[in-house]
């Protein structure tokens, strides 16, 4: 099955109207306390409608989530798997080119590894997650008492799953109304971008989306998220004259009067060492949970996947000072090699909500550990 969110009901912010004095018939039975969207799922509607805000300006709600069944004929979503799939393995066939070589015909030797070794902290793995990887699959293949080189290789991929495994989890829609959102990272990582994409699949999924072009300093990201608003009406708060932190503000108002499903703030590219900056991006959180309690509720990084190592550092420093519910690494397309999640899933382990392998909409999917590992080890 394929999905691409998990769906909570709404917990109402505010108080939910009286209850009727006859007892009310029992809700539909819930499995879980949430359910995933997905080919095959179902989403009961919340019981609770969004409370009207009076004086709402230019209200253009959408209702709130009654997610149909989208059954789509299951080829179709085979052909979407395989044909992501394969965009996957392109992105990161330079690194698995590497590590598939070295066990070809390979004897269970020192050198191989040594020969493994190297391919992982080219792979940009770094030291730790490479030595985690290392000493689990000697031992693997004393206690199994491995003799081919195919087999180690399965123990790899084995050892390499259950580490990438803590980063994979949904993005959960539907806990607030509306859930707010904060994205950040450095210069031209991909947040614009990555925003445009998550909205038009929140779209799909029947979420109505509000943004808010919180980069306030390059003026084309304003334009950018502006023309992408237009083209997918989705309304976009924006100001001309630039405090970030008024933007989010702003927009977190006109998402609650709106009943909004969905709020997401773009912020200004920065890097963890422009200190003033990081200031900045901690007071439009601080602005945003004043515009409403507990938000935001998700504060994720945006990470362009060629940067090596250096991901790992801005993973950290980000979460120090927002503290991080989620990360979207983007351009696995390109020369990434991948190896850094091992190195965020030992040093930082954030959740990877989302990974991305190009520029179109469909290019941005759910991470999961299975596929990640299928298109790094083959
Ligand atoms: N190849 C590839 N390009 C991507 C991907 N995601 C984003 N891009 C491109 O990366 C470039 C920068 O994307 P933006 O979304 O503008 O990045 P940003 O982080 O908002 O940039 P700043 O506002 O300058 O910080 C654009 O040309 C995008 O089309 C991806 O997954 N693969």
């Amino acid at each position: 099955m394929f999905s691409f969110f998990k769906k909570k009901p709404p917990v109402p912010e505010t108080a939910p109207a009286a209850p009727a004095a006859a007892p009310a018939p029992a809700p539909p039975p819930t499995p879980a306390a949430s359910r995933r969207y997905g080919t095959t799922s179902t989403f009961v509607a919340p019981t609770v409608a969004p409370v009207p805000v009076p004086a709402a300006p230019a209200a253009v709600s959408l209702p709130i989530a009654k997610i149909a069944e989208t059954a789509e004929r299951p080829v179709l979503e085979a052909e979407r798997r395989s044909s992501w799939m394969a965009r996957l393995k392109a992105g990161l066939s330079k690194t698995s080119t590497n590590l598939s070589l070295l066990f070809v015909g390979a004897k269970i030797d020192e050198d191989l590894y040594e020969e493994l070794e190297s391919a992982l902290l080219m792979a940009d793995a770094g030291v730790d997650a490479t030595q985690f990887l290392l000493d689990g699959l000697r031992r693997k293949v004393k206690e199994d008492k491995l003799l081919d080189a195919s087999a180690v290789k399965a123990a790899l991929r084995l050892l390499m799953t259950d580490l990438l495994r803590p980063l994979e989890k949904p993005l959960e829609l539907g806990r607030h109304t509306p859930l707010v959102m904060m994205i950040a990272g450095v210069n031209g990582a991909g947040k614009t971008t990555t925003i445009g994409k998550l909205a038009k699949h929140m779209q799909q999924h029947e979420q109505s989306v509000l943004l808010a072009a919180g980069d306030t300093f390059r003026a084309a990201a304003r334009e950018q998220l502006m023309v992408w608003g237009q083209r997918n009406n989705v309304n976009v708060i924006s100001q001309e004259s630039g405090d970030p932190a008024a933007v989010a503000f702003d927009a977190v108002q006109s998402g609650k009067a709106r009943a909004m499903n969905v709020v997401m703030v773009d912020t200004a590219g920065r890097l963890p060492t422009q200190l003033h900056l990081m200031e900045e991006l901690k007071k439009i959180k601080r602005v945003i949970g004043k515009g409403m309690d507990g938000a935001p509720h998700e504060i994720l990084l945006v990470i362009d996947g060629n940067t090596g190592q250096n991901a790992l550092a801005q993973v950290k420093a980000f979460d120090d000072a927002l503290g991080l519910t989620g990360l979207v690494i983007t351009k696995l397309d390109g020369t990434a090699k991948g190896g850094v999640l091992a190195a965020i899933a030992r040093s930082r382990p954030v959740p990877v909500y989302f990974i991305g392998v190009g520029e179109k909409i469909e290019d941005l999917q759910p991470f999961s550990a299975d596929e990640f590992v299928e298109a790094l080890l083959g």
